[in-house]
């Protein structure tokens, strides 16, 4: 592609192998989880999330998604447990999303899409920073929450509220204060598998950690995300709507599960 990576016909995923060859790799994301191929794992611990709400550091809108960012200089806002060794901290959190309610997220649940997913990323604290820990098989953890169509979802208020402010690619924002815990639902029962970024550069750095428990979105405040554009100011717009992977092969990987 001599254009930059996207979502539409010319730029899309399936193009992507053109500039990035990983997008063809063994443990490429998302996947499809099939709950009966999960393996029980007794050894899985259970997730342990510590944010601070005062490391919100501004909200972007990168051309592909909208991105809180988050204060990363020290250990204040973690993960730990889980399948994961040592200390992750906390980069920022995304979103992906559909142009209709039938679909959205990247993962996908016994083939069903939901109309978006949350990506909260962090990276590895054995390395130095999160550049480096992006280019290691063990470097970044992303927990993963599906969004279901429901009653409107006062934790997310916040954040929706601060889109106009984004609304093309490039702008960006104070946006301070915000605990991303808020946003996860009440049962911290997870999926884990190895796998990668789902953008370019698609770096196979990722352990996944999926949420079983969906939190709640209602139509209208869908209708929000769907007010972004992926162009920026001066070029024609186009809605920022269906930046979401398809799901990728398994490739012989192990799903497990950290609940029966
Ligand atoms: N959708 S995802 O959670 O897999 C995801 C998370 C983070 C990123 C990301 O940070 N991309 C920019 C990047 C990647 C590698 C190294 C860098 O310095 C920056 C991309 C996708
Ligand atoms: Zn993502």
């Amino acid at each position: 592609m001599s254009h930059g990576w996207g979502y539409g016909p010319v730029n899309g995923p399936d193009k992507w192998g053109e500039d990035f060859p990983l997008a063809n790799g063994p443990r490429q994301s998302p996947i499809n989880i099939v709950p009966k191929e999960a393996k029980y794992d007794s050894t899985l611990k259970p997730l342990k999330v510590k944010y601070d709400p005062s490391n919100a550091n501004g909200i972007l809108n990168n051309g592909h998604s909208f991105q809180v960012d988050y204060v990363d200089d020290t250990d204040s806002s973690t993960l730990t447990g889980g399948p994961i060794s040592g200390t992750y901290r906390l980069k920022q959190f995304h979103f992906h999303w559909g142009a209709g309610d039938d679909r959205g997220s990247e993962h996908t649940v016994n083939g069903i899409k939901f109309p978006s997913e949350l990506h909260l990323v962090h990276w590895n604290t054995k390395y130095p920073s999160f550049g480096e820990a992006a280019s290691q098989p063990d470097g970044l953890a992303v927990v993963g929450v599906f969004l279901k169509i429901g009653a409107a979802n006062p934790r997310l208020q916040k954040v929706l509220d601060a889109l106009d402010a984004v609304k093309t690619k490039g702008k960006q924002t104070t946006f301070s204060n915000f605990d991303p815990k808020t946003l996860l639902p009440a049962s911290l029962d997870y999926w884990t598998y190895d796998g990668s970024l789902t953008t370019p550069p698609l770096l196979e750095s990722v352990t996944w950690i999926v949420l079983k428990e969906p939190i709640s979105v209602s139509p209208a405040q869908m209708a929000k995300f769907r007010s972004l554009l992926f162009t920026g100011d001066g070029e024609a717009p186009c809605c920022m709507v269906d930046n979401y992977r398809p799901c990728q092969a398994l490739k012989g990987r192990q799903l497990r599960a950290s609940f029966k």
